[in-house]
């Protein structure tokens, strides 16, 4: 079958759509901030950094460069050397420990959800401590198991009978509790496999176009943090923050080698996620719905290939001159005989890598456009992205 590209990553990063009246709670400064522990380690070095409300930065960067010891003083988990971290203009170091964190949701690794507690109770458990009573303790977390994804039924029971990600979004649940303005991130889905990884960022944006939350997310995956982050921060070893820039800037326009390699040799392909497709031409694609004859399929060939669409005018895969050859002309064209291949691109979302990858991931070669409700518009071929590409080179959206 054809597949259409997740939401995010597969057709090019497409960000979360945010509210007009996205919240302006949650700026955090970090004034020239350094952290040096009691052996001499300087984990980190004089950072200066705006983290905007609202939105999704990632730090992320090798082992050991300071990315957790940056999250951590912001709740205070951990207290800085020298320099100022303010939140909403306050430097937390006014702020009492305690308090200062009912205002910042945290998430780690594992979920670190309490084993003896069930599911519910984990998520009421700032709110109970905020003083909010049982009755709407429970009702908020019933709410947010709901908001995470989770069915009601798994309020019940304990974390050990839950999976790795549904770990991790009962973790984002009781981060969310009292709709803290903030949420740190700490390498969150990194002890779960890829697949499941993928669905919970996905998660995470579709959650984020929601809530509007300031997030502050580690990882050391610079393709979670180019896919989740709208600015990302790569530090370097020694807690040196190499560069700070949204992904786009930083596929395009890596600051030094240092961050060049971090992103990786295939940046410039990354960097087509960012590239609007808008002016892509989509040609004309020759179709047969499942349930057309065979004879009917052969005849609209065209170089050896017809797409085939279901009654929704959702394609569904291709059929070639090959398969064709030794069917019965009366046979009916059902999703046994056809082959499928390739992704999607999304003529109203996509970018010009999902184009790109259409077009290479098609058997005939001939990338599959759909509208944004997914039915068949067209076609693209590699070489007009490639034209689509030094348009947008020309028009400076590209560094030369
Ligand atoms: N309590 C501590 N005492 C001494 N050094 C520490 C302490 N905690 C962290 N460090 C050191 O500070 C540096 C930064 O650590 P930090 O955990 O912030 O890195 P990180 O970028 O989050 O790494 P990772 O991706 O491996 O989690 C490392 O060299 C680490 O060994």
């Amino acid at each position: 079958m054809l597949e259409r590209s997740a939401v995010v990553g597969g057709c090019g990063y497409c960000r979360p759509h945010y509210r007009d009246d996205r919240r302006d709670l949650g700026v955090i400064e970090f004034q020239a901030v350094t952290k040096r522990f009691d052996d001499g380690t300087v984990a980190v070095d004089e950072l200066d950094l705006t983290v905007d409300p609202g939105r999704i930065t990632v730090f992320v960067g090798p082992s050991g460069c300071g990315k957790t010891t940056s999250l951590r003083m912001i709740n205070r988990m951990i207290d800085a050397t020298s320099g100022a971290i303010l939140v909403d203009g306050k430097d937390v170091r006014q702020s009492d420990p305690p308090l200062l964190r009912r205002g910042i949701g945290y998430v780690i690794q594992q979920a670190g959800l309490f084993p003896h507690r069930t599911v519910l109770d984990n998520i009421a458990t700032v709110p109970l401590l905020a003083g909010w009573g049982r009755a709407k303790s429970r009702k908020r977390a019933e709410e947010l198991l709901e908001t995470v994804g989770l069915p009601a039924s798994m309020g019940s029971r304990y974390p050990a009978q839950l999976s790795g990600g549904q770990q991790q979004r009962v973790g984002v649940a009781r981060a969310l509790a009292v709709d803290p303005p903030v949420l740190l991130m700490d390498e969150p889905f990194s002890a779960v496999d890829p697949v499941v990884r993928e669905g919970l960022q996905d998660e995470l944006l579709r959650l984020q176009g929601e809530l509007d939350k300031t997030i502050v997310f580690v990882t050391h995956d610079i393709d979670e943090a180019i896919k989740l982050g709208d600015k990302v921060a790569v530090f370097r070893t020694g807690g040196i923050l190499a560069q700070y820039d949204t992904p786009a800037e930083l596929l395009a326009r890596p600051a030094d080698d240092f961050v060049s390699n971090f992103v990786g040799r295939d940046r410039g392909y990354r960097a087509l996620g960012f590239l609007a497709a808008s002016g892509l031409t989509v040609g004309e694609l020759a179709s047969v719905q499942l349930g057309d004859t065979a004879g009917e399929a052969r005849r609209k060939l065209s170089d050896g290939w017809v797409v085939v669409v279901d009654e929704r005018k959702h394609p569904c895969g291709w059929l070639s001159a090959d398969r064709l050859s030794d069917v019965d002309e009366a046979a009916t064209v059902d999703t046994d005989l056809v082959q499928s291949g390739g992704s999607l691109y999304d003529t109203e979302h996509g970018s010009l890598r999902s184009a790109l990858d259409a077009a290479l991931s098609s058997p005939s070669a001939l990338g599959v456009a759909v509208n944004g409700s997914g039915e068949l518009v067209g076609s693209v071929t590699a070489d007009e992205v490639l034209r689509a590409l030094a348009a947008a080179r020309t028009a400076g959206e590209v560094p030369r």
